[in-house]
């Protein structure tokens, strides 16, 4: 098996974590210890990009700059690709991370409206073109996405979360933007189906990648 690199991506409530949850287990059995599920911002095993993590989230700072924002999510991201995610690849293992460059590109480049090419070139700087075998898109309207967390994420609400809905509805023009622009990287799956349909769909997009070159 050849390192494979997969991204889940999509707005607050998408069902990601929910999805990763059931699909772990799954991997795990098939992969075993060449299975690494890690996330952004911050990264598993990853101290500098967690404490960036902690900061970037942390409802304290509801007054940080956009721009620092943008730095801080592109440093954590730097540090994950070259301690995290690249030394796993080289091992050929399979990495799967909720959340990665995309985020950005919709959150700070859309949501936040530093512009979609100025996050991009930002990331580049950080990236050096490195980008996800796949990624899938979970897709789903944020009206959705914001009510399920609502009902049930009372006590873990990030800085993010108490964004405008006009905020979330650039964040989704943002990533559907990306998808029709990469359409051979980024498969979209509807993320307003039954959690079991959508882990389904998300199964099939993942084997699909991982199938390819054994
Ligand atoms: N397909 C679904 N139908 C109904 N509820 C769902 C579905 N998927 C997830 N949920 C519920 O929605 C809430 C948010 O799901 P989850 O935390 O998995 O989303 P997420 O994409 O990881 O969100 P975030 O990026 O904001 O952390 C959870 O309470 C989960 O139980
Ligand atoms: C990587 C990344 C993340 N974000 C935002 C998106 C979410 O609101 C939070 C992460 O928490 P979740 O539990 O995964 O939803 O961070 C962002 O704005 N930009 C990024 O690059």
């Amino acid at each position: 098996m050849v390192g494979k690199f997969i991204s889940f991506e999509g707005p607050e409530g998408a069902g990601k974590t929910s999805v990763l949850k059931v699909l772990m287990p799954r991997l795990q059995k098939q992969y075993g210890s060449q299975l690494l599920i890690t996330r952004e911002p911050g990264g598993t095993d990853n101290p500098v990009a967690e404490a960036i993590r902690d900061v970037v989230l942390s409802p304290a700072y509801p007054t940080m700059d956009i721009r620092t924002e943008a730095l801080l999510y592109a440093a954590s991201r730097r540090e994950h690709v070259q301690k995290t995610i690249k030394p796993a690849l080289a091992a050929n293992k399979i990495v799967l991370s909720d959340r990665f460059v995309d985020s950005s590109i919709a959150y700070q480049g859309a949501g936040r409206e530093l512009g979609m090419d100025n996050v991009r070139a930002l990331n580049d700087f950080a990236l050096e073109g490195f980008l996800p075998d796949c990624t899938v898109y979970f897709n789903i309207r944020p009206e959705i996405g914001l009510e399920r967390i609502q009902a049930h994420r009372q006590n873990e609400i990030n800085r993010l979360d108490l964004d405008s809905i006009e905020f979330h509805q650039r964040v989704s023009a943002g990533y559907h933007q990306l998808a029709q622009q990469d359409p051979k990287r980024i498969v979209v799956i509807d993320a307003e189906q039954p959690l079991e349909q959508v882990i389904e769909d998300a199964w099939q997009a993942v084997n699909r990648v991982l199938k390819m070159e054994e």
